[in-house]
């Protein structure tokens, strides 16, 4: 069980797997990953989060072992729940891995993991990175029902889906955001770790990172569309910033 005192820092996983989708598009060497990395190491964030695809259509499998090899933060590698994913996964072996649902025709993730009806493949999963000291963490929806297995599954983490949060508006977008609130606080009193991430940016990420619960944020493409304009350094920064602000940190 994890230690379940409300933490004040609220960590960041800048998911770069949108610089990876700028050089796939032209199949060139530019822009480098690496040094994506690094920046947004350097201008302090806690990990370095990626999504390798089945698809391959951003994050290559070269990229995964070069960024395990030269980074000093946390790596928050993404994968969905297949023996090939699970055996790079366990070859690589990241601090941290989150198990996303994956369609190959989605234009990015759609929603959280379906725990109950995947029961035994996701616990398999759980079980193999676990066994090789990787954290793992479950990408779902705030649904009390899903939090309800994870225990059962033995993750010790999971990742709120903010997806439908982010695309809503008005009314709709205050029922969702509620709905993470209470999938926050009861998965929380379960003893699981809290984190979020999928969709947010730099209007919207305020009011989740002030729900005390939460422990990390997991935030990609908003930070590499910014990085377009003042750079990832700062658009890194820019988000760290906000997430101190939520919390009174200044
Ligand atoms: C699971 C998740 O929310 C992220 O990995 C997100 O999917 C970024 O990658 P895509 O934009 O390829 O979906
Ligand atoms: N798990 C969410 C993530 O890594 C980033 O999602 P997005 O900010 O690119 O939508």
């Amino acid at each position: 069980m994890q230690d379940k005192a409300i933490h004040e820092e609220l960590e960041l996983g800048v998911n770069i797997d949108h610089i990876a989708t700028l050089r796939q598009a032209r199949g060139t060497a530019y822009p480098d990953i690496l040094e994506a990395a690094f920046l947004v190491e350097e201008a302090g964030a806690h990990a370095i989060t990626i999504h390798l695809r089945e698809d391959r259509r951003h994050i290559q499998d070269q990229d995964v072992y070069d960024i395990r090899k030269q980074i000093n933060v946390r790596m928050n590698l993404e994968l969905a729940a297949t023996d090939e994913m699970v055996g790079i996964a366990c070859d690589v072996n990241p601090e941290d891995a989150c198990i996303v649902p994956e369609k190959r025709e989605e234009l990015t993730t759609e929603g959280g993991l379906d725990i109950i009806g995947q029961f035994d493949r996701i616990q398999k999963c759980t079980k193999t990175l676990s066994e090789q000291g990787i954290r793992v963490s479950l990408f779902i929806e705030p649904d009390i029902e899903q939090i309800k297995r994870v225990n059962d599954v033995g993750a010790p983490v999971i990742e709120l889906h903010t997806g439908t949060y982010a695309n809503a508006q008005g009314d709709a977008q205050a029922r969702e955001f509620d709905r993470i609130v209470e999938a926050a606080e009861f998965a929380h009193s379960l003893g699981i770790q809290v984190n979020a991430g999928h969709g947010l940016d730099y209007s919207n990420t305020t009011v989740i990172a002030k729900i005390p619960e939460i422990r990390e944020l997991n935030i990609g493409h908003s930070i590499v569309s910014r990085a377009v304009f003042v750079g990832i350094s700062r658009a890194t920064r820019q988000m760290l910033q906000i997430m101190r602000e939520a919390r009174d940190l200044g």
